[in-house]
């Protein structure tokens, strides 16, 4: 086997004010919504392990002669209904997210950098990391988008850091946020973005929290996830003042013929409309931004499904995506973790100096 090999260290950037780095990373998105920027996308998210829990020898054939034949065309007419003149929602939301950030802790007084990454497209984890080390970041925050915790989206996050990680001379300190479901501020912010929109519209007779699935095998081995989702949705409901009978939790974008975790929403929406519900508000609270999971499949298809089975009223409450509020308990959690580090001492520009006068020395040697 091959020895690995790691990287020759940067020069510490000189002078460079903020050594702690944040890094809000979500799912990503294709580049563009169009076939083959769909088959680069779906064909690095779906080889991951984590995502799909296939034996390799038994999958891969599936995913490169069915799927990717298939899927990416499908997909990319989907995409071009949500697009924007500034791109795929799912990037616009979290780089917007991830600058609100930053101005915020820079107002509570914190040298930090934050960033945006990707765990599948672009910007991709490696490159954004490879970028703070070289601005000389020596401690790291990994902050996933995704407040429920499941081995198929945090648990990647991490595998991408680690295997980063794995090629570094020298790793700097890193840390990972792995949940967020109860935080009080998080569930604050949805129960006011609900509240705001009772205002405006009045009460629909039931208030569906529609969360991604993922296949229900998952739960049987021990992923929070399911557990997570229950819990978030008793929050809000809680702070809403809403008993069992006015809400309920449901499971969207079932993938493959396996059996995911249930209910599963749009089922779910058109057996309503059948029981004679007329009006519904919809939900999303494990998507931080909106994508193409909560404006294509919820707001389009599900609405879809509900008024064709008679539902009259379908409302889509939008995701937490720029709320002040969201991005004050963004802060605070951030905030919450990066405890400890000395985010607000002055850097010590002479050891930057020398650290920098070192290693320009050495590489005029070499
Ligand atoms: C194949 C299995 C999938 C699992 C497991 C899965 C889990 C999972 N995903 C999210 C969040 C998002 N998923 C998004 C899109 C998306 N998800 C899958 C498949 C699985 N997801 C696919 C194939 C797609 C692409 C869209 C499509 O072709 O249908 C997105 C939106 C991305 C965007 O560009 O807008 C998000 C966000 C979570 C939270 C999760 C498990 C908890
Ligand atoms: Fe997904
Ligand atoms: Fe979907």
């Amino acid at each position: 086997m091959p020895s690995p090999t790691f990287a020759p260290e940067p020069p510490y950037a000189h002078g460079s004010p903020a050594r702690t780095a944040v890094v809000l990373c979500n799912l990503g998105t294709p580049d563009e919504p169009t076939a083959p920027a769909l088959r680069r996308y779906l064909g690095e998210f779906l080889s991951d392990p984590r995502v799909v829990e296939i034996p390799r020898l038994v999958w891969l054939p599936i995913l490169h002669g069915v799927i990717l034949r298939v899927r990416p065309a499908k997909s990319a007419a989907k995409y071009a209904s949500i697009w924007t003149p500034e791109g795929s929602p799912l990037k616009v939301w979290t780089e917007k997210q991830a600058k609100l950030l930053g101005g915020h802790l820079g107002e509570r007084g914190h040298q930090v950098q934050v960033r945006y990454a990707m765990r599948y497209g672009n910007p991709s984890i490696a490159s954004v990391l490879d970028a703070l080390k070289a601005e000389g970041a020596t401690r790291i925050l990994l902050l996933p988008a995704y407040p429920q915790y499941s081995g198929t989206t945090t648990a990647s996050v991490i595998d991408a850091v680690t295997a980063w990680s794995a090629r570094q001379r020298h790793v700097p300190e890193l840390r990972f946020v792995n949940r967020y479901h109860d935080h009080p501020g998080y569930i604050a912010a949805l129960a006011r973005s609900v509240r705001a929109h009772w205002q405006a519209h009045g009460q629909a007779e039931q208030l569906v929290m529609s969360f991604h699935g993922v296949p229900e095998r998952t739960l049987h081995l021990g992923d929070p996830y399911h557990c997570e989702c229950l819990k978030t949705g008793r929050l809000l409901a809680q702070a809403l003042g809403l008993d069992a009978k006015g809400y309920r939790v449901t499971f969207q974008s079932r993938f493959g013929k396996a059996k995911w975790l249930e209910p599963y929403t749009e089922p779910t929406l058109v057996a309503m409309a059948q029981q004679g519900v007329k009006s519904v508000q919809l939900i999303c609270p494990g998507f931080t931004g909106d994508c193409i999971e909560t404006l294509e499949e919820i707001d389009m298809e599900a609405r879809a499904a509900f008024t064709q089975a008679g539902g009259e009223r379908f409302e889509y409450i939008a995701c937490l995506n720029d709320r002040p509020e969201w991005i004050r308990a963004l802060t605070d959690i951030a905030e919450q973790h990066l405890q400890g580090w000395p985010t607000r001492e002055p850097v010590n520009a002479q050891a930057l100096d020398d650290s920098r006068q070192r290693a320009l020395a050495q590489g005029a040697r070499r």
